[in-house]
């Protein structure tokens, strides 16, 4: 099979980097914490990332129930357990781009247990050699020096296997599990699912999928990607649905940003950074925002899109899940439910979004340097004359005693001028500054600002204020700066890549409770039936623009001026 697309990052194999412990220590193996063995013995002592045990609750019998009896009831195994990963979907989008990529990291990072099976299962017509081929093409390798990578492809290809179903029906799904019993050897069996595939068909596969195909003595756990859902009525429906198949805890509903390292690291930077947890309330910050952008529109995605919407696709999960990071008060423990019980609480905390604090906009068609970028409705697949947001901003507010007043202020849009997704945090200006004749006469623009860059190139800063050096006294704003690429030489791992692992390891921590989600759909339906009960038009901006600019009016309602506007070395 050959092994394509190779993707090599000298210097990344070898940390010299002094804060690194263990210099010279190859860094992509999976951390100890995280290699999955396949014997019990070695379970109970098996941490996930949150960095605590996971006993009992990973790869061998779980508290999880089935059938109304625990999962791992069954009869003892033989010759250790076996994970058996099944990729419903396989020949979309997702599971090619994203899916079968993070599986191969996984395994090139030992990270997956000494048996595991990958099952593609889609209505499509393939063999296994051929979904080894599909496959083949999105793999890539991280690190130089690996001379191995091609011989690891290839041992990974050879557990990939292919079921071709149909969705609604339980043949396909019970010749799949045939198939799975086979490769299983008589050892324990556990089953994820993971469902890659468009929402109208969720329920019906789980259904086929848990009726047939679950294990009959390990666990089963179904990932379930967004959306879950239009509204919280619809939301509210699918949960219904899925747990008349389903206990809750078999549930993984995804949200790939909390999977990605910036968002990951929010909890450590408050909670273990002294200098900031005494900061991090209305009385030091100004405002809050979030803000996501793409360079590109909606190409080929269109259908989906127009059903959905820049709030519901961006705002109301990944957006808000970074917010509710943010915001919640300290968890009890770095459990699971500990953590979702703060989220869920800072989340009922928030008020309902209104229409006036929300601006709409759709990208239209531009030209620049002689190419012509097509606008939203240009898009074969979007029903003419369609309003659907491609672009939108919001002032949202949690009505809490630690954020009573501050604005959070979200921004998120297609086939804007840049791709960038950041948390920025302004800070309120000083009482009485000494410096004020040196700064001017809008003492905003010399607060400090904290920005979490979560993508591209991954960096922490803060601005602060300094004396430009000289005899004279002249200020400046310049950036304590952590740029991780510096930092660290290790390529950052896909959010896919943390997820998979997690659910594998049965660990919740990042994926989306059922309350979490009434909750994230209660601030926003009301307005979401109102933009469309009343057909407000969405401002239209040019492909490739900075957006709309009632964004600014927005802004300017509470006082606020975007970060990414002002530039990041901000000088006075
Ligand atoms: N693509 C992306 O970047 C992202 C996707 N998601 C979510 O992940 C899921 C999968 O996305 P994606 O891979 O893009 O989806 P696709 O549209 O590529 O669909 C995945 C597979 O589902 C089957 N399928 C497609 N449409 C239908 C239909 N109407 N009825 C029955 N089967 C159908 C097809 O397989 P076959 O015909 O072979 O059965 C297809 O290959 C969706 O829920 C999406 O919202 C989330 C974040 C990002
Ligand atoms: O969930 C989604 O996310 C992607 C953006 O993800 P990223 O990891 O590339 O930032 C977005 O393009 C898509 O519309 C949305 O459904």
């Amino acid at each position: 099979m050959a092994a394509t697309a190779f993707r090599f990052h000298p210097a990344a194999f070898f940390s010299a980097h002094p804060g690194e412990a263990g210099a010279k220590r190859p860094l992509h193996h999976c951390p100890p914490h995280r290699i999955l063995v396949p014997r019990r013995a070695c379970l109970l002592r098996a941490k996930s990332s949150n960095g605590l045990p996971q006993i009992g609750a990973s790869f061998g019998n779980t508290n999880e129930v089935l059938d109304g009896r625990p999962a791992g009831d069954g009869p003892p195994e033989q010759g250790g357990s076996t994970v058996s990963i099944t990729v419903v979907g396989a020949s979309g989008d997702l599971a090619k781009k994203k899916i079968f990529p993070a599986l191969f990291a996984l395994f090139y990072e030992d990270c997956l247990p000494e048996h595991f099976t990958v099952f593609g299962y889609a209505r499509s017509k393939m063999s296994d050699e051929e979904l080894r081929t599909m496959i083949s093409r999105t793999l890539t390798c991280r690190i130089d020096k690996r001379e191995n990578c091609g011989d690891k492809m290839e041992q990974f290809l050879q557990r990939c296997f292919y079921q071709s179903g149909q969705y609604n029906t339980e043949e396909g799904f019970a010749e799949l599990d045939r198939k799975l019993k086979e490769k299983e050897e008589g050892r324990l069996p556990n089953r994820l699912f993971y469902l890659s595939i468009p929402p109208n068909i969720f329920v019906d596969v789980v259904r086929s999928a848990s009726r047939t195909a679950s294990s009959s003595s390990g666990w089963t756990r179904f990932i379930v990607e967004k959306p879950f859902g239009r509204d919280s009525e619809s939301s509210g429906e699918l949960t219904r649905s899925l747990k008349k198949y389903l206990a809750e805890e078999q549930i993984f509903r995804i949200d790939h940003y909390l999977g990605k390292e910036l968002v990951e690291n929010l909890s450590v930077l408050r909670f273990s950074n002294l200098v900031f947890e005494p900061l991090w309330s209305r009385n030091y910050i100004r405002n809050v925002q979030l803000i996501f952008s793409e360079d590109f529109g909606t190409e080929g995605r269109g259908g989906y899109f127009d059903n959905y919407g820049i709030i519901r696709d961006i705002m109301q999960n990944h957006l808000l899940q970074i917010l509710a990071l943010f915001a919640m008060e300290t968890p009890v423990s770095l459990d699971a439910e500990d953590i979702r019980n703060e989220k869920v609480k800072v989340l009922r905390s928030m008020r309902q979004l209104k229409l006036e604090d929300v601006v709409v906009g759709q990208y239209k068609g531009h030209t620049r340097g002689g190419k012509s970028f097509p606008g939203y409705a240009d898009d074969p697949t979007v029903p003419k004359g369609s309003i659907t947001p491609t672009f939108a901003a919001a002032a949202l507010f949690i009505d809490n005693a630690r954020w009573d007043g501050v604005p959070f202020l979200m921004k998120a849009g297609k086939a804007l001028h840049t791709r960038r997704a950041e948390i920025r945090v302004q800070f309120r200006r000083v009482p009485g500054n000494l410096y004020r004749r040196n700064i001017g006469t809008d003492l905003d623009t010399a607060t400090n600002e904290l920005v979490l860059r979560v993508q591209p190139d991954e960096a922490i800063y803060l601005k602060i204020n300094n004396k430009v050096p000289g005899l004279g006294m002249r200020l400046d704003r310049s950036n304590l700066n952590l740029l991780y690429s510096e930092r660290y030489r290790r390529e950052i791992p896909d959010a896919y890549e943390r997820l998979l692992l997690d659910a594998i390891e049965g660990e919740r921590r990042l994926f989306i409770r059922s309350d979490e989600l009434d909750a994230a759909w209660g601030i926003f339906t009301p307005v979401l039936r109102e933009l469309e009960d009343k057909r407000v038009a969405p401002e239209l901006y040019p492909y490739g623009s900075r957006g709309p600019v009632g964004a600014h009016y927005l802004a300017a309602n509470y006082n606020v001026r975007w970060g990414d506007v002002t530039g990041d070395d901000g000088s006075f």
